[in-house]
């Protein structure tokens, strides 16, 4: 399990808070760049022992400043070497200096022509990149893409937004990405992740203490964010006592959504599951359940459910049918726990306000797990606002009061008071059909023991990946549900 100074994640702006306290604090900002340089130099050479030649691509900034310190160390190792910078002459504070230690000569950036053998120190841009890359630095990212040459990134892939993870304009795609006493959100999130490479995290000698005061409140997902909140069955527990979740089915021919939910549900350590089902359905549940529990459903059943204090979370949406049915039946369970998923989500798709003012009113504990088309339709304006995926969830959770856990390759959890996670262990084998209905049960599950909403969601996100990776290749999404207990992380 990581460390938690290891899970926060902080952005490019607050980085150059903490920087700046830094040097408040009496630190030397020049030995930091030196020991920036120098740990990006070091990881070169060891990657790229037999190089033809390294070449370091300096920009403007601190960013550049770190290229020539990189420049200057290569040069005392001995290494062929050529410097390629932006400004060279204009340079300012720290990056005037490490320029002024480096004794070899300093080419125009738009001079450089790509080779074959060699390997790219990139150091354009960093955490200052605030527009589209300039023309010669798109020119040199598009060589460099189609020659495939090893490339290794100080901070992060220029072209990269340390915020978003998104590209602008072109971004290098590296092999190998040295950043500094942290990482940025944009190098979790899609596509930056996979323009990284290997990502490498050097300690510079910032004190923790400060890059923690400046860091909001955002991680990577993993247990160390959820396993306290997570408790496992004791020696006292009974079925009851381990939270009963209930689903709700659609129609016969739409109701094996729902039962993958129920089904994950229960290998998500739920105590008890029943489905409750429309009579029409109830031939078709039964003939494929067993251990969960089947009842039909009818307004006494849905009104004893709401009264019995053993039932402790909802699932309602995986194969329901969009309808104003299913609005009023959202809309009556948020005394408890629930998961709203699927058509229970596109069927606020007309007047999301009213369930959002419903959760609000109730103080209701709700985890929603919108796909990108689902956020669409309740956060229209949002799902085309700019921005990061972060920020986009965080503004839907404070709209709407509910958990969202917006899914995708880089899933999103987001919390309303702001804190969110971003999601790293999902393989691309969980984008199968049902996949999404199995991360609703086994949420709900994690409701059930009692989880907060914002932990059980992480976890629920967490385990969802693992099990994507325990049930490998061809997974679909019954071997999903069959391998969840294998998928717990070791509680600690
Ligand atoms: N964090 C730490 O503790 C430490 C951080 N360090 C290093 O500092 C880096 C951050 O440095 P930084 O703030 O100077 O920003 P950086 O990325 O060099 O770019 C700024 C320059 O680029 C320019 N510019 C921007 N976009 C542009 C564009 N599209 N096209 C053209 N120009 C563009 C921009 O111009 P402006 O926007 O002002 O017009 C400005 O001149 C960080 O990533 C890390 O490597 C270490 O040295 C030590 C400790
Ligand atoms: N390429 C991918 N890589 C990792 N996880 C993915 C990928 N595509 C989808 N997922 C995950 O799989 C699940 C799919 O859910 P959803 O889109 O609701 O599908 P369905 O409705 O078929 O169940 C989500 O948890 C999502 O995060
Ligand atoms: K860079």
């Amino acid at each position: 399990m990581l460390h938690e100074f290891e899970r926060i994640l902080i952005g490019p702006r607050e980085m150059g808070l903490v920087d700046a306290d830094a040097a408040g604090s009496g630190i030397d900002s020049f030995r930091l760049m030196q020991n920036a340089g120098e740990a990006v130099a070091a990881l070169a050479l060891a990657r790229y022992p037999d190089s033809g030649r390294f070449v370091v691509l300096c920009g403007p900034g601190n960013n550049g400043g770190d290229g020539y310190v990189a420049a200057a160390a290569f040069a005392r190792a001995g290494a062929s070497l050529c410097i390629y910078g932006i400004g060279s002459e204009d340079l300012k504070g720290d990056a005037a200096r490490a320029r002024a230690r480096v004794e070899a000569e300093v080419a125009p950036l738009s001079a450089y022509a790509c080779r074959p053998g060699d390997v790219i120190i990139d150091a354009i841009f960093g955490a200052g990149l605030s527009r589209d890359v300039p023309q010669d630095v798109a020119r040199i990212i598009a060589d460099a893409t189609k020659l495939r040459l090893p490339i290794v990134a100080a901070d992060i892939p220029s072209g990269l937004d340390g915020e978003t993870g998104e590209i602008r304009g072109a971004a290098f795609s590296a092999t190998d990405t040295v950043t500094f006493m942290a990482r940025k959100p944009g190098h979790l999130l899609l596509p930056g992740r996979e323009l990284c490479g290997a990502l490498h995290v050097f300690d510079i000698g910032i004190p923790k203490r400060l890059v923690m005061a400046r860091a909001g409140k955002l991680w990577e997902n993993g247990p160390g964010l959820f396993s306290d909140a997570l408790a496992g069955p004791t020696a006292e527990s009974h079925k009851y006592a381990r939270g009963h979740v209930a689903v709700f089915s659609g129609g016969p021919t739409s109701s094996g959504a729902a039962r993958l939910s129920a089904t994950a549900a229960l290998k998500a350590g739920a105590g008890a599951v029943t489905l409750v089902s429309p009579s029409e359905a109830l031939a078709v549940n039964a003939a494929h359940l067993n251990a969960v529990m089947l009842r039909e459903a009818d307004s006494r059943a849905i009104r004893a459910m709401l009264g019995d204090h053993r039932v402790s979370a909802f699932v309602v949406g995986p194969g329901y049918g969009v309808s104003a049915a299913l609005r009023e039946l959202a809309l009556s369970l948020l005394t408890k726990p629930t998961v709203l998923d699927a058509d229970a989500l596109t069927a606020f798709a007309s007047e999301p306000k009213s369930l959002f003012e419903a959760i609000h009113a109730e103080g209701a504990t709700v985890v929603m797990t919108p796909h990108e088309g689902e956020f669409g339709r309740l956060f229209p304006d949002l799902a085309s606002a700019s921005g990061s995926k972060v920020e986009r969830a965080r503004k839907a959770a404070a709209r709407s009061g509910a958990v969202i856990v917006y899914k995708g390759s880089d899933t999103v959890i987001a919390a309303p008071d702001g804190r969110a996670a971003i999601n790293t262990n999902a393989p691309a084998d969980l984008a199968t059909a049902g996949s999404g209905d199995v991360l609703a049960g086994i949420t709900a599950a994690m409701l059930a023991h009692a989880a907060p909403a914002f932990e059980a969601a992480c976890a629920a996100v967490w385990i969802h990946g693992r099990s994507g990776q325990v049930a490998g290749g061809g997974l679909t999404a019954e071997t999903l549900v069959d391998v969840i207990p294998q998928a717990f992380p070791e509680m600690v």
